[in-house]
């Protein structure tokens, strides 16, 4: 049987900002209904791949392809049923304070262009369950707790039932046991909603519990593509004390 094409295709990916050349022509697959992991060191430009994905940023050179479609020379208008396929947790949550849990989450609905009072309704309680924050559609941003505010975030991200989800450091600022809680909340996505999911973090224990594969972006450029298991036992120099400055926690 032929293999399946992946839900996202990147060739040949290059960005730049004025004379900063970011992106350098970065080549990546991620497969349907896999966690990928992208690390690297800070400002390498995992932020910057991903905006790719919802087509929030346009290709410098080279092409996006979103669930087989190459969308790098798309129009806003045109954009707007792949933005649908990829849901985005931003970095910090990104929560807006005057606003309402459930008037957050359903931020993009509006966005999107929906209306219906009750559909909106009834897809903020899906969300909530789905992220375990059942009921909370009243409460204020300031009246959670950071874990919280993060899954509200998560939330917002898969109201829109998208097909894949994009987590910007989803553990900063998170203790292990609230970090390990949205670790779970990844898996179950991708197990029982069958969500392809792209985290970029930089806690190594969290990318050994979720990680399928892990992309290492070094320069701009994919600098090592692995399973967990080949992460653990690497020998790069690059790699392992990029692994070894974290807690240790990740070799338990
Ligand atoms: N919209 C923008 N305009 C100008 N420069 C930008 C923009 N977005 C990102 N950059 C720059 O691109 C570089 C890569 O940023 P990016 O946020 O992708 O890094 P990162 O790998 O996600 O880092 P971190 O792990 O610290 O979040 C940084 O130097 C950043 O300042």
């Amino acid at each position: 049987m032929a293999e399946e094409a992946p839900f996202i295709r990147v060739r040949g990916l290059e960005q730049k900002f004025g004379s900063q050349h970011v992106l350098r022509g970065v080549d990546l697959e991620v497969r349907r209904g896999e966690t990928l992991v992208l690390l690297g060191g800070s400002g390498g430009g995992k932020s910057v791949l991903v905006k790719h994905f919802p087509g929030l940023l346009r290709p410098w050179k080279g092409t996006v392809e979103i669930d087989g479609e190459d969308i790098s020379g798309l129009d806003e208008r045109q954009l707007a049923p792949y933005r649908k396929k990829v849901g985005i947790m931003f970095q910090n949550g990104a929560l807006f304070d005057s606003m309402t849990v459930g008037e957050n989450i359903a931020f993009p609905l509006r966005e999107a262009g929906v209306k219906d009072r009750k559909e909106i309704a009834s897809r903020i309680s899906e969300a909530l369950e789905i992220v375990r924050l059942p009921g909370q559609e009243k409460k204020m941003p300031s009246e959670l707790s950071g874990g919280m505010r993060k899954r509200v975030a998560l939330a917002r991200a898969v109201v829109g039932r998208p097909d894949c989800v994009l987590y910007d450091e989803p553990h900063a600022g998170l203790d292990p046991i609230t970090a390990d809680s949205i670790d779970h909340l990844i898996k179950d996505l991708q197990k029982e909603q069958g969500i392809t999911n792209v985290v970029i973090t930089h806690e190594m224990r969290s990318v050994f519990h979720i990680a399928d594969r892990i992309v290492f972006l070094q320069e701009g450029r994919v600098y090592w593509t692995g399973g967990p298991e080949e992460l653990r036992t690497t020998t790069d120099p690059v790699l392992k004390p990029f692994i070894e400055g974290d807690s240790g926690e990740a070799w338990n």
